[in-house]
């Protein structure tokens, strides 16, 4: 019972084929394409694959980009779902105002980090920190719920605004350094310490709130970037996304 798992980002489409859909589920094949550039996939990537038996997706790019996705899909004859964030899934309570309007990259990957603690040993809270085009910050507590989370500018966007924003600042990229004495070190660093600072700033508030230490999990694929500039060890997991939509396949097809 092949599975395919579809995480459609800001950016790109990143999808991964599994032999079944369980956690646990042996890697057949994965990939990741640019937005612009997924209308080639049903004669690229996918087209020596298997046909998946079940498919389960997250989009958070809008309903134009989810068609493009689906016409591509039309290579198989597998049904498309897309996760919708809803006041509650797979172990997981969601705290938003109105819970539909979380973004569903944001509740498939607690999901996945969820069930990811849970699997090390005891529940305890945790923070989500999910290093993409942008950068999320989100707490779940003991008991499972999500209470709450920071949305931020990922590094690309906020050099860029910094690009547009100023007079003169065009420079290559730098290096993260604790004392930046050019200005492509300044940038790097500023961007990297705004992250790793509003990360410790949640670390915090989820201590106070649920007097435990919560577990650190990171992913998303400049996580390894920004890994050795955080303020206490994160755990770096590779794709939350599809953890969580293996846990959430597994309980809706059975
Ligand atoms: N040195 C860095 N430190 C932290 N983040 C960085 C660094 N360099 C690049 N990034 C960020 O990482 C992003 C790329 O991460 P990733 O591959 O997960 O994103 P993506 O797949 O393009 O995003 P999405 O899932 O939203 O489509 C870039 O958009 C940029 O914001
Ligand atoms: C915050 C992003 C851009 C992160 O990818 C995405 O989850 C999104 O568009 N969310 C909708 C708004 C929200 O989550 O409150
Ligand atoms: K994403």
């Amino acid at each position: 019972m092949t599975f395919l798992a579809i995480d459609v980002g800001n950016t790109r489409l990143k999808w991964a084929l599994y032999d079944a859909h369980r956690p646990g589920a042996a890697l057949l094949a994965h990939g990741a394409e640019f937005l612009d550039h997924i209308d080639r996939l049903a004669e690229g990537s996918w087209a020596q694959l298997p046909a998946p038996a079940k498919m389960l997706g997250c989009v958070v790019a809008g309903d134009a980009v989810k068609r493009r996705v689906q016409d591509q899909m039309e290579l198989w004859d597998v049904a498309a779902q897309w996760v919708v964030s809803s006041a509650q899934e797979a172990g997981v309570t969601n705290g938003y105002d109105y819970p539909s309007r979380l973004g569903s990259d944001r509740w498939v990957a607690m999901i996945g980090a969820r069930h990811h603690v849970l699997a090390q040993g005891p529940a305890r809270p945790i923070v989500v920190v999910m290093v993409g085009t942008a950068v999320t910050v989100e707490c779940i507590d003991t008991e499972g719920r999500f209470l709450g989370g920071l949305i931020l500018p990922g590094h690309g966007i906020m050099l860029r605004a910094l690009e547009a924003g100023t007079a003169g600042l065009h420079v290559p990229t730098g290096e993260v350094r604790l004392f930046p004495t050019n200005t492509s070190d300044a940038l790097t660093s500023g961007g990297t310490y705004a992250i790793a600072g509003a990360v410790e700033r949640m670390v915090q508030h989820v201590k106070a709130h649920c007097g435990a230490e919560p577990a650190c999990v990171m992913t998303g694929g400049a996580g390894w970037k920004m890994a050795p500039s955080m303020t206490r060890p994160f755990e770096l997991v590779d794709n939350l996304i599809f953890d969580g939509l293996l846990e959430i396949a597994a309980r809706r097809f059975g």
